[in-house]
């Protein structure tokens, strides 16, 4: 297999050749086998660490961190991968899927940063990504965690590694943007046209094919926002860098999953203001997509007026289209397979209870599937009981069976997921040299709608009050 380069043959503005940056002592501490036959990589492969340390490269491979800017928490700035390699595309029977080391040392992007990354940081990556995968939410995909052998100054000093990642393309909303503020018009032509070629090949003949793009992008993004607002996902760092083209979640920074249900809920120690709090997450990605639209606004038409009001339009669809994937996401939760007018209600009002007695996210919806509910708040509350009520009425509407419902919601509604605390437990068993817990996660993850008995307290969210560790370092 020979790695391809589509990237490159864009304009040399939009990446930078990077020269290796050797390692010490590589050595792949996380594999990611079924990734890795999938994308039907040669079997040698698995034994190359030096492939995915960026001390050498495999056949075809080239080496370069691609330019892009960003809006980070409000303000915008030119960035670019600055401790990331690409180092080509695989091409598959979906289509092409980009091959970055993420870590890999310094590029010309790196501004001050040592263009390294920490051990810790990238497990994290790699499970909790992998644990989206198997969710059934778009991301970008994990095949390798490789410990450099040398250390990294953080706070203290940490073992570093690279994360071997693979996506659908790595084109940001902010790859735009850089384009938008750097160059002229055929530059962001270019780089549209290259992006409708990753993604959206069938638009490449239409006459209003730019128009269509932005539609795609925004149909992408309202599906996977809903998908995380159903199944609790904060991001927290959604800065247009890390909003992709192709609508798989980026960059797992300081995310986490809710365990209390709470709008307000924020993991990240530096978004102070609650940006990116969970409530917020549909708006700010709306926001971010009016940054797309104003970065491809010249490809639209040629008068002004006309190129506003097509990106208006495609805009206003975003919350319509997020509430229709939202709710329908929201009736699968509770085992509905048709549409009522009061559905919405009906939601908003399991909600608000469990915001007012702060029931765990998860597990809520998971008794609601098994019909065992625990002894808690919530479900010793008047609100619950009301609100069961209307529940129980409105299956009763459906002609599909209560049995029915029940396999619907099993399907909808996780047994597990990447809880914070069990996350953080596992990596630091494996900062520690033991990486047994980091793979019975991933195994246990790797099947959230079900859940083999010996791996139960994996279902358990935490007994206390506690809110969650804020996990920043990177
Ligand atoms: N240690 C580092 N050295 C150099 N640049 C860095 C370092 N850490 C982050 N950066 C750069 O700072 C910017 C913002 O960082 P952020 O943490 O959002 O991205 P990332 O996690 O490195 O990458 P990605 O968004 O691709 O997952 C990126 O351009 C990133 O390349």
């Amino acid at each position: 297999m020979k790695l391809k380069q589509t990237y490159k043959e864009l304009p040399s503005i939009f990446y930078a050749d990077v020269a290796l940056n050797k390692v010490a002592s590589p050595h792949v501490v996380l594999w990611n086998e079924a990734l890795a036959n999938e994308l039907q990589l040669p079997a040698f492969w698995r034994e190359q660490a030096d492939y995915f340390a960026g001390n050498d490269m495999p056949e075809g491979a080239a080496q370069i961190a691609q330019a892009y800017a960003g809006h980070q928490f409000g303000h915008f700035t030119m960035l670019g991968d600055g401790r990331a390699l690409l180092i080509g595309e695989v091409e598959t029977e979906r289509g092409l899927v980009d091959v970055q080391l993420k870590g890999a040392g310094r590029t010309p992007f790196s501004r001050g940063g040592d263009g390294r990354a920490a051990l810790g940081p990238m497990l994290r990556e790699f499970i909790i990504s992998e644990a989206m995968h198997a969710l059934g939410i778009p991301t970008t995909r994990s095949l390798a965690v490789t410990l450099t052998g040398e250390l990294v100054q953080r706070e203290s000093l940490l073992e570093g590694a690279v994360l071997t990642r693979t996506a659908s393309s790595h084109l940001r909303v902010g790859t735009f943007q850089y384009a938008r503020q750097l160059a002229d018009y055929e530059h962001v032509k270019v780089l549209a046209d290259y992006a409708i070629m990753r993604h959206d090949a069938d638009l490449a003949e239409q006459r209003d094919k730019y128009v269509q793009f932005l539609q795609r992008v925004i149909e992408r993004q309202a599906k996977l926002l809903a998908q995380w607002q159903c199944i609790g996902f904060v991001h927290g760092v959604m800065n247009t860098d890390n909003m992709t083209i192709s609508g798989e979640t980026i960059d797992y920074g300081p995310c986490a999953f809710l365990d209390t249900y709470d709008l307000g809920a924020v993991f990240s120690s530096i978004d102070r203001q609650g940006r990116y709090a969970f409530g917020n997450q549909p708006k700010m990605a709306g926001w971010n997509l009016a940054r797309l639209a104003e970065s491809i606004l010249p490809l639209f038409a040629d008068n002004e007026e006309q190129a506003t009001e097509a990106a208006q339009a495609a805009l206003n669809d975003f919350p319509v289209l997020f509430n229709v994937y939202w709710l329908e996401g929201m009736r699968e939760k509770l085992g509905l397979f048709t549409a009522r007018e009061d559905d919405r209600e009906l939601v908003q009002q399991l909600l608000l209870a469990m915001q007012q007695h702060k029931a765990d996210y998860t597990e809520t919806f998971r008794a609601l599937a098994e019909g065992d509910y625990p002894d808690n708040e919530l479900f010793e509350s008047d609100a619950f009981f009301d609100w069961e009520m209307k529940w129980q009425q409105r299956l009763l509407q459906e002609d599909s069976s209560y049995a029915e419902a029940q396999q619907l919601m099993q399907r909808a509604n996780p047994i597990v997921i990447p809880r914070n605390e069990r996350v953080n437990e596992a990596i630091r068993a494996a900062e520690a040299g033991d990486f047994a817990p980091v793979e019975e996660l991933l195994h246990v993850l790797s099947t959230p709608y079900t859940l083999e008995e010996q791996y139960a307290h994996y279902a358990k969210g935490p007994e206390d009050d506690r809110p969650f560790v804020t996990y920043c370092g990177t």
